[in-house]
């Protein structure tokens, strides 16, 4: 089981594209258009289910907003920033 980093690790780890809101980490994506948008969304889901760590995926209108927290361990943990990391690759 991970364990939940402090304030000062996730800062330092944070990459600069993702922001902290409480216990997640967030991103949103921006897409030329609406499909675009639909399809990273599945190439989230696909990555998040082969490392069995899933995120919280808003798809709007040009946009996804991914968020991410490790709901076992009851905040942030190194898996949270190696998803963030493995969606980026995504793009
Ligand atoms: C039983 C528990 O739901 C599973 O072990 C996994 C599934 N995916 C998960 N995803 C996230 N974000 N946090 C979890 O704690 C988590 N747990």
């Amino acid at each position: 089981m991970a364990d939940v980093l402090s304030n000062d690790e996730v800062e330092a780890q944070l990459n600069d594209e993702w922001d902290r809101d409480g216990d997640e980490i967030v991103r949103v994506y921006e897409f030329d258009d609406y499909l675009e948008g639909v399809a990273f969304a599945a190439a989230v889901g696909e990555v998040a289910e082969e490392e069995f760590h899933h995120p919280e995926i808003t798809i709007r209108y040009k946009e996804v907003e991914v968020r991410l927290t490790s709901h076992e361990e009851g905040g942030i943990t190194e898996k949270d920033l190696r998803l963030a990391d493995l969606f980026d690759d995504e793009l």
